[in-house]
């Protein structure tokens, strides 16, 4: 393949490009995408002074409001902007996933893959005050890097976290049942970083047997951060643990959930190249293992099928990956509409001026790297249809 000799790009990463049939030649030239950031709403005023600290103009995104775009060697890390919270770094086809959630104050919202939190927080500052957003992760450093996200953007009053497994995570916002209250003295208080010594020891004993404590967070979720307002402070743990039934879920469930699943990345130009100073073993092991990605539509299709049962009736869910694969994106829509009767899939009217394109199946929709000047993503927006 004449890719390989001019393309920095190893054999197994070509291979893998081959069987999904993927153009090897989006990874060989010099990234040019721009970078993009999300103004925090509030700010709009201080464009010109941000301007003026990066040394660069942040231009309008024009076909999705907040957002802007800088050249892709701009940092904004050590910015005052950004350290102080004023903008975030986001990608604009991820704020357009957000986008088709069709988010609005008041809704309960579930993040069933959240971290690191960009689409969490943007979620966050949609609702506007209003509502309830709980964030779920497998991942308990990643979880730890959205919570420390959510405190510098002050976004943490409407939120809470959990590690757990979002293939069968099972709890629902408790402030739409709050009617089963009973009196007790358990009620959990404000949430706070600071640990007793009971909870240190506790810790340690934790720390020392990982394994196990693996193996028991995939069974129970582990609350790792709630704020005053999320529907977490004056309940009891068992008000906030207690499983509900198939029907209740019908109307006490989610209005919005997002499973920005996980996937193999290769959609986005930027990390894949990253792999270049990492290392391509470890691209090797993180994303092209065939057992992984086998496994990994298993996941997608059990998150997808997961964060659907949470939906409330006439409730919506967008499924996204950053992954350009077939097998990833349409594959999985295709058999979880299948097995699902009560899913619609929706035409996302927001994205008439988006520079996407429709994937393989009709109102999903895919950013072409270098044709949306984003990273890639592919998009599916679903109805829960009343039973
Ligand atoms: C594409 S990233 C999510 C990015 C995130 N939505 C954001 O905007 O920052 C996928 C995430 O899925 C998480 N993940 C992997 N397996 C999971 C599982 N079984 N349940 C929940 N999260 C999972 C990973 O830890 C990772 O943080």
């Amino acid at each position: 393949m004449e890719e390989t000799s001019t393309s920095p790009l190893p054999a197994a990463f070509l291979d893998f490009l081959k069987e999904n049939d993927l153009d090897p030649s989006i990874y060989a030239a010099t990234d040019s995408t721009p970078r993009y950031v999300r103004l925090k709403p509030g700010y709009e005023a201080d464009v010109e002074e941000i301007e003026a600290e990066i040394k660069c103009k942040l231009e309008k995104v024009s076909w999705l409001p907040g957002f802007y775009s800088l050249p892709p060697d701009v940092q904004i890390a050590g910015s005052q902007a950004y350290k102080t919270g004023k903008i975030y770094g986001i990608d604009a086809a991820s704020g357009a996933a957000v986008t088709a959630l069709d988010v609005s104050p008041g809704n309960h919202v579930l993040d069933l893959c959240a971290a690191p939190g960009a689409k969490l927080c943007m979620i966050v500052d949609l609702l506007d005050g209003l509502g309830s957003v709980t964030g779920v992760d497998v991942s308990q450093h990643r979880l730890a890097a959205c919570r420390t996200m959510l405190q510098k953007y002050a976004l943490g009053d409407i939120c809470r976290l959990f590690v757990a497994n979002g293939a069968t995570f099972s709890l629902i916002p408790v402030n739409v049942t709050s009617e089963s209250r009973s009196d007790s003295v358990d009620r959990l208080k404000e949430w706070t970083s600071r640990k007793s010594w009971k909870e240190r020891k506790k810790a340690a004993i934790a720390k020392q047997n990982a394994a196990a404590e693996l193996v028991q967070r995939c069974q129970e979720p582990e609350l790792i951060f709630y704020g005053l307002k999320s529907g977490v402070v004056g309940f009891t743990k068992s008000e906030i643990y207690r499983s509900p039934s198939e029907s209740e879920l019908l109307s006490y469930g989610y209005d919005r959930v997002l499973v920005d699943a996980e996937c193999t990345h290769d959609g986005s130009i930027k990390h894949i190249q990253k792999f270049e100073s990492w290392g391509w073993t470890s691209l090797q092991r993180r994303v092209l293992d065939a057992e992984r990605t086998d496994n990994l539509t298993v996941l997608q299709l059990r998150l997808l099928t997961n964060g659907f049962r949470l939906l409330k009736s006439g409730g919506i869910l967008v499924y996204s990956t950053c992954s350009l694969t077939v097998a990833q994106n349409e594959d999985v829509v295709e058999q979880f509409l299948k097995d699902n009767a009560s899913a619609e899939l929706q035409e996302i009217e927001a994205a008439r001026n988006w520079p996407c394109k429709s994937g393989r199946i009709p109102k999903t929709l895919r950013f072409d790297p270098w044709a949306s000047q984003t990273s890639g993503l592919f998009v599916a927006k679903f109805l829960k249809l009343a039973e």
